[in-house]
Formats: C-alpha cells, sequence, structure tokens
C-alpha cells in the first residue's frame, strides 16, 4: 500500500501502552528542518497523548540523516531510553548523493537493531522533491513522524515479552 492509500496520522490509541513509566530519544536531522521538526512534533505529541511526561522525551539534533547512525547508537548506549525514534529527511538533488545517503541510513538503523536490544525506528523521508516531504510531514498524507512514534510503542511491548 502506497502512502497516498494510508493516512500516516490514523492510529487507535486503544492499542497503545501508557507511557508514563517509558523512556524515548528522539535524533533529529537538522537538514530540511522545517520537515524533520514537523516530522518531531508528530511524534511528541502521540507520546504525550499516551501519558509520555515531557522529561522523559530526549531530543538530539545531529548534522545530517547520516548521522543518525551515531547519534541513535550514543543515545541507546548513555540514555537509557527504551527505544529510539531516528527523524530524517532526504531529498533528491542533481546527483547520486540522495541515493548513498538512503542507502547508508537505512542500512546503518538496520545494523543498529541488530546490535543492540533497544529498538531504533527508521522515521525517514526518502523523497523525490520538497512536496512530498512536506505532504508526509504534517500535509495530505499525514505526518511520519505520528507513524514512528506508534511504531516505537508498539516496539517496546513487543521487546517486554
Ligand atoms: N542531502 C541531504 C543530506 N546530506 C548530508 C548527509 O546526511 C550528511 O550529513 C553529510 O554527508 C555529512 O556526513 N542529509 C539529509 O538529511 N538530507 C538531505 O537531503
Ligand atoms: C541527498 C543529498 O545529499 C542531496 O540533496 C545533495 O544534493 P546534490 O545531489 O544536488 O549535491
Amino acid at each position: 500500500m502506497a502512502t497516498a492509500n494510508k493516512n500516516l496520522s490514523e492510529y487507535d490509541k486503544s492499542t497503545l501502552p501508557n507511557a508514563k513509566d517509558l523512556r524515548f530519544g528522539i535524533v533529529v536531522s537538522e537538514w530540511n528542518d522545517k520537515i524533520t521538526n514537523g516530522l518531531y512534533q508528530g511524534a511528541y505529541d502521540v507520546l504525550i497523548d499516551v501519558g509520555a511526561l515531557p522529561e522523559n522525551i530526549i531530543r538530539w539534533n545531529v548534522p545530517g540523516s547520516f548521522e543518525l547512525i551515531f547519534g541513535s547508537k550514543k543515545m541507546i548506549e548513555t540514555q537509557n531510553v527504551d527505544v529510539v525514534i531516528a527523524i530524517g529527511c532526504v531529498i533528491k538533488g542533481e546527483t547520486m548523493h540522495f541515493e548513498f545517503v538512503c542507502e547508508g541510513v537505512t542500512q546503518g538503523i538496520k545494523d543498529l537493531n541488530v546490535a543492540y536490544n533497544i529498538p531504533t525506528i527508521f522515521c525517514l523521508l526518502t523523497d523525490n522533491n520538497e512536496q512530498q516531504s512536506i505532504d508526509r510531514s504534517g500535509g495530505v498524507h499525514g505526518n511520519k513522524g505520528t507513524e514512528a512514534a506508534v511504531a516505537a510503542l508498539k516496539m517496546i511491548e513487543l521487546n517486554k515479552r
């Protein structure tokens, strides 16, 4: 199902755990910060909606999406969080750099999920243009940050099994 056929902001709160005792790490890329701040807000709002305490939501910024890998690693190793949400927005330019950044971040976040027993949620937009990013960070297709926070909560529950 393409994003165009699914609103990223829809979720059923009754299926999510209460977050009052949970700690969240959110690592946010500064590249395309208008977009990534919108993604962060979408994620933050869900966590508060299910009872998370603001002081238990730790935000770190990194220069670009490629640095999400190291930033998420350090968040896991030092902040005693139950989950990390890695937020970035990669928009295609003139060269193949887009492909290498997207693939590198994808593989890096995957590697973190293999190496650690704390899940890292992949909240990376990989768009052809800025409008696609706008549409997926609180626009017509909803907010991928919302989707990421819902995934984070569900993975915390899975990790308790
Ligand atoms: N072009 C985009 C980048 N590029 C920067 C890299 O992520 C990285 O910071 C740099 O290569 C130094 O290591 N990053 C994004 O997040 N979004 C882009 O569109
Ligand atoms: C994803 C990128 O690094 C890209 O936006 C950089 O633009 P360009 O490929 O034109 O150098």
